[in-house]
Order: C-alpha cells, then sequence, then structure tokens
C-alpha cells in the first residue's frame, strides 16, 4: 500500500467506493459522461462534496461536460488499488465463511479469497468452493506463497483478537473483522467492523410502538 491515503480522510476514503459502484451502473446503462450534479441526485450527496472528494485526487472533470465514466472508473480504481488482484485470507469456515467464499462479487472486485483457514480439524481439508480449508497455523506460509494482503475475521468474538493477532503477526496490515468483539490493533493495521447485529439495533430504533 503506498502512503497516498494518508493525505486523504477516511470519509473521503469511505465514498470512493459509493462512486465506484455508480460508475458500474452508469457503464451498465452504456452512460459516458455525468455531471457531479446527476452523481449528486443518484446517490443522494451533495454535488460540491462529490467535487471537492475527486479534485481531491486532480482534476479529471470538465465543466460543462461532466466526469468521463471509463476514465472515473480507471482512476477510482488505481486509487483503490483495484487496479490489481488482491488476495484475501479469510478465517474461520463456518456458515459465514462459507457464504462469503462463495460472494461471486468480491471476485469481479479484483478482490479474491485466495485462502481459507480454519483451526478445526473436522473442517481442515475440506471444500469450500474451489478453495480447500487450510490449517490457521499455516497462515503466515501462505500470506508469502499467495501474497495474502488482506484478512476476513470470521471466527466467534472469543477467537476474533487471537485471530487479528495472527493476521498482523503474519503481516496482514489491513483486516475487516466480523466478529461482535472490540478488537485492539496495532498503529499501520487497518481494521473495519461490520456487526449485523448493531446495525439491526440501531435500525430497530425507528420501529414503532404499536
Ligand atoms: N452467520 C451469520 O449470519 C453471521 C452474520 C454476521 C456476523 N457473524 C459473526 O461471524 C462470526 C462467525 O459466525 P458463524 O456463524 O460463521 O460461526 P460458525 O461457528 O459457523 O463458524 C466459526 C468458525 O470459526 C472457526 N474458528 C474458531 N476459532 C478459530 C481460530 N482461532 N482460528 C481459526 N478458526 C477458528 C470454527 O472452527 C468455525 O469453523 C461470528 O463472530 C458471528 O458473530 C455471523
Amino acid at each position: 500500500m503506498g502512503n497516498k491515503e494518508l493525505r486523504i480522510s477516511p470519509s473521503v476514503i469511505r465514498r470512493l467506493p459509493v462512486y465506484l459502484r455508480l460508475v458500474q451502473e452508469l457503464k451498465e446503462l452504456s452512460i459516458a459522461t455525468i455531471s457531479s450534479q446527476e452523481m449528486g441526485d443518484r446517490l443522494d450527496l451533495n454535488p460540491a462534496q462529490i467535487r471537492k472528494d475527486l479534485a481531491s485526487f486532480g482534476e479529471f472533470g470538465r465543466k460543462g461536460v461532466g466526469y468521463n465514466v471509463a476514465y472515473l472508473d480507471w482512476k477510482l480504481r488505481q486509487i483503490l488499488n483495484l487496479d490489481r488482484q488482491i488476495n484475501v485470507a479469510l478465517i474461520g469456515a463456518g456458515h459465514l465463511g462459507i457464504a462469503l467464499s462463495n460472494y461471486a462479487r468480491f471476485q469481479s472486485e479484483r478482490i479474491k479469497i485466495t485462502a481459507v483457514f480454519d483451526r478445526d480439524p473436522q473442517k481442515i481439508g475440506q471444500k469450500v468452493g474451489s478453495l480447500t480449508v487450510a490449517d490457521a497455523q499455516d497462515l503466515p506460509l501462505y500470506r508469502q506463497k499467495y501474497n495474502l494482503q488482506m484478512g476476513i475475521i470470521a471466527v466467534p468474538a472469543s477467537a476474533a483478537q487471537e485471530v487479528c493477532d495472527e493476521l498482523v503477526a503474519a503481516g496482514i496490515k489491513v483486516i475487516l473483522n466480523f466478529a461482535p468483539a472490540n478488537l485492539r490493533i496495532p498503529k499501520g493495521v487497518h481494521l473495519r467492523n461490520t456487526d449485523v447485529t448493531t446495525e439491526l439495533q440501531a435500525l430497530a430504533y425507528y420501529l414503532e410502538n404499536e
């Protein structure tokens, strides 16, 4: 990973994949150019914000013409390092791990689950899609062999910190955690948590009381 992200705020980085998703939709609709106004309408975002976000990476829109969709696609992928294959280590070949391994959309986005690990002897050696579940102890070996750069934690909360530490020790610095646990990470490691339960709990607030 380059040091380019250090200059760009995390909130801008979070919006870039949203722009990229819109760009994919536009490509499917054979739309060749789009203005920041139209992007804002489609994404429910302020067009000035979009222009400012994109301008952080240089001038690539033209006044009165808008953004060239193909160029935007190329540029966003370049910024997000999605112009190359990113190999992912998935830890935990349980219900969620298997579902994630079979989720084809990652593949098309150049993010590929290249190795699946577990520590349960019953699971090690089993097939998950086209992959064979490996022993979690062998993570450092696989990390080198397959250039694993990203980790996904799909183990129970009780094992999540230990797995996180193993990923970090193996040299993986970018981690997505699905376990409902607050993980400690050293400086230089980037962690994102996704917790379906807390999302649902927050949504439950909006239910009307009967
Ligand atoms: N299943 C879901 O729909 C879902 C949704 C959101 C979040 N989650 C969270 O994702 C995590 C996994 O959920 P699940 O339903 O797949 O659980 P699961 O019990 O089906 O699978 C967990 C797997 O992790 C493995 N494991 C445990 N400790 C390990 C370790 N130290 N190293 C390597 N592997 C280890 C187990 O052997 C098992 O195969 C949980 O934290 C859960 O809360 C699950």
